[in-house]
């Protein structure tokens, strides 16, 4: 069924809100089969008052998930990879329980504990602690080992970060090359993606991009600008830069069927609970929205920076959202209602 249009009107209110929260500034743009639309809110730099753009750049975080998981299902229709077999298989000695498949990882059942909840538990110590530091893939994983498993693998779904560290490695063990080489290659030369970039361990976002401000958790405390970091603590869970142009073609093409081969694209599509509303695939979020449409995408959170990057099923119509400040829930949760603003349409009165 067509989707009701666009409530632009009310996708600008909800930016506006998120600004008299607390972020700087919010932005969104809508492709829809054809048709834009653009909306920006508040300002990219706090100290030069720079207005937001939607040309503005940015850090993505876990929408790179979405990424990594495409990679490795290009390499299952390669024949590189087999979605059931165990990840010891081809990263010997990495894991304790060779019982864990790829495909637990990738649908966050593997039970490996997130070592993001012990490195950030104190929001900006936590981060400074890291923001210039690199570390190897194997080390993230190491520190997730030290933590008990969550559940067994295969069991229900816990979202952690570990698992798309593990998806890094199997990238570059399968391929014998680096993580930026392989998204360059797959995902953005191919789609014309010229705001997306891999630059880990470098610190800056090339070009024009907006600033991020962190949240502190302390009430009135100042915003740390967080733009300038390694995000070596992410990786091929979290670091990849992009636009919301970039992030919309992404989805459109994923979702149409243009960068996996249809099996692929429906093994992606195999979901598990993940929530009030919410389902996971591999590496791919579902909402369910309130007017019973599902849109299909990933949400992200970076210091400084949230995305919502969301699609309809056949890819056609997309929606990039981004607020320029995190560790911020009313801001999270309002510029998720974003969503239903784009596909959703204005609400029965
Ligand atoms: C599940 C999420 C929301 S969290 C996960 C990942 N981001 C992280 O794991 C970093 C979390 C700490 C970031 C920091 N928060 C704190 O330090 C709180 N103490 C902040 O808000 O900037 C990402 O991105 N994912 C989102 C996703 O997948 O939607």
């Amino acid at each position: 069924a067509a989707l009701p249009a666009p409530d632009t009107s009310g996708l600008l209110r909800l930016l506006s809100t998120a600004r008299s929260q607390g972020a700087p500034g919010a932005m969104a743009r809508i492709d829809d089969d054809g048709s834009l639309y653009r909306a920006t809110v508040g300002m990219a730099d706090r100290s030069t008052g720079r207005v937001l753009s939607t040309a503005d750049r940015f850090r993505i975080g876990s929408v790179t998930k979405v990424m990594s998981a495409t990679v490795l299902l290009q390499l299952a229709d390669e024949g590189r990879l087999k979605l059931d077999a165990p990840v010891v298989e081809y990263l010997p000695g990495l894991l304790p329980d060779q019982r864990i498949t790829v495909r637990h990882v990738l649908s966050h059942r593997s039970g490996l504990y997130d070592y993001t909840n012990d490195m950030f538990a104190r929001t900006v110590d936590g981060f400074e602690a890291v923001r210039t530091k690199t570390f190897t893939l194997r080390r993230l994983v190491g520190l997730s080992l030290k933590h008990p498993r969550t559940t067994e693998p295969g069991g229900a779904y816990r979202y952690s970060n570990t698992n798309f560290v593990v998806a890094g490695m199997l990238i570059r063990k399968l391929t014998g090359r680096s993580l930026a080489t392989e998204y360059r290659e797959r995902i953005i030369e191919p789609l014309g993606l010229r705001d997306t970039f891999y630059v880990h361990p470098g610190t800056t976002i090339p070009g024009r991009h907006t600033r991020g401000y962190l949240t502190p958790d302390e009430a009135g405390a100042p915003p740390v600008d967080a733009t300038e970091q390694t995000v070596s603590w992410a990786q091929s869970a979290g670091a990849v830069i992009s636009s919301t142009r970039d992030l919309n073609t992404f989805l459109t093409a994923l979702l149409s069927g243009r960068l996996t081969s249809a099996g692929s694209l429906a093994e992606m599509r195999r979901w598990v609970p993940a929530g009030t509303g919410q389902a996971y695939g591999l590496g791919l979020r579902r909402r369910d929205l309130s007017c019973g449409v599902s849109v299909y995408g990933h949400t992200g959170a970076v210091q400084g920076y949230y995305t919502y990057a969301f699609a309809s099923s056949d890819g056609r119509r997309s929606l990039t959202a981004l607020a320029n400040t995190s560790n911020n829930a009313e801001v999270m949760n309002t510029m998720l209602r974003t969503l239903d603003a784009a596909f959703c349409g204005k609400r029965a009165a």
